[in-house]
């Protein structure tokens, strides 16, 4: 068994448990339910942000605790100063010391950039509740969902508001997943089964992802110079984790990067 073929199993049971203490009604009549999500595929074309999707993550099964001494709320409104094109907010708790509650408080502290809901989204009652918690945008993994189910929760995220990040690892996952109801596709560099790292995965599947979608490298990424090849790949953004939350000041890591990439 793979760490992630735990994750989905402790997943359907932790849906079930939602289900179980909080309706769709309940969801629904979240003061966050009503409010206009932000568009990912706008901010990322946006040229005054700067294609970051800066992640918010305590702890990964990968390296275990990463920081679990800052606060969302600081971090996330730095992030956001520094020219963070969405946020990304792990609301898993079992693996990555996420709550749901984190991507609440992002929300509050930040109205103004769209905030993914970084989780493994198996069942529809998950999108749901991301809209429930204030997120705009939703990640699809293609490695835990089959064709009809990423074609449903597209669907839905679409017709709730929501963008959805469909995240691929390989050519058969991208060529078994690709929807016209997805506008973002993520080329996740680290293979989610056994931890391996490589930004050449984003490289090599970049031509074969149509032009009518945008792109986004995720996993790995540590310098500004693989930045600039990747956008020279075609890249649109680019999802960063451990290399600003390893640091004591994640908010400052940011800046510092992103005065190394303007100025560069
Ligand atoms: O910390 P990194 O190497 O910068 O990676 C960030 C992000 O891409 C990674 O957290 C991630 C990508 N896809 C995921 C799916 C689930 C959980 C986590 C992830």
């Amino acid at each position: 068994m793979t760490i992630l073929d735990k994750i989905v199993e402790q997943k359907k049971t932790e849906v079930e448990a939602g289900k179980a203490r909080f309706s769709y009604t309940f969801l629904e009549e979240s003061e966050y339910f009503t409010r206009q999500p932000h568009s990912l595929k706008e901010f990322l074309l946006n040229p005054e942000r700067t294609g970051i999707i800066a992640e918010f993550k305590r702890k990964s099964p990968s390296k275990g605790i990463i920081n679990d001494q800052v606060s969302v709320e600081e971090v996330t409104k730095a992030y956001n100063a520094s020219g963070a094109s969405a946020i990304s907010v792990l609301t898993d708790r079992n693996f990555f010391m996420g709550r749901k509650l984190d991507l609440t408080r992002a929300r509050n502290a930040n109205t103004d950039v769209p905030l993914l809901r970084k989780d493994f989204i198996i069942d529809e009652y998950q999108i749901i509740e991301a809209k429930a918690v204030g997120a705009d945008i939703i990640l699809l993994i293609a490695a835990i969902l089959t064709p009809e189910q990423i074609k449903a929760f597209s669907a839905l995220a679409k017709s709730i508001g929501l963008s959805v990040l469909l995240e691929v690892h390989n050519l058969e996952e991208l060529q078994r997943s690709m929807d016209p109801n997805v506008e973002v596709i993520g080329v996740n560099n680290r293979n989610l089964a056994d931890f391996t790292v490589s930004v050449e995965t984003s490289f090599a599947l970049a031509e074969h992802i149509p032009s009518d979608f945008l792109k986004i490298s995720e996993s790995a990424i540590s310098n500004t110079n693989v930045i600039k090849k990747l956008r020279s790949a075609g890249f649109n953004g680019f999802l960063i984790g451990e290399n600003f939350m390893r640091q004591e000041d994640p908010g400052k890591a940011m800046a510092e990067f992103v005065a190394e990439l303007r100025g560069n």
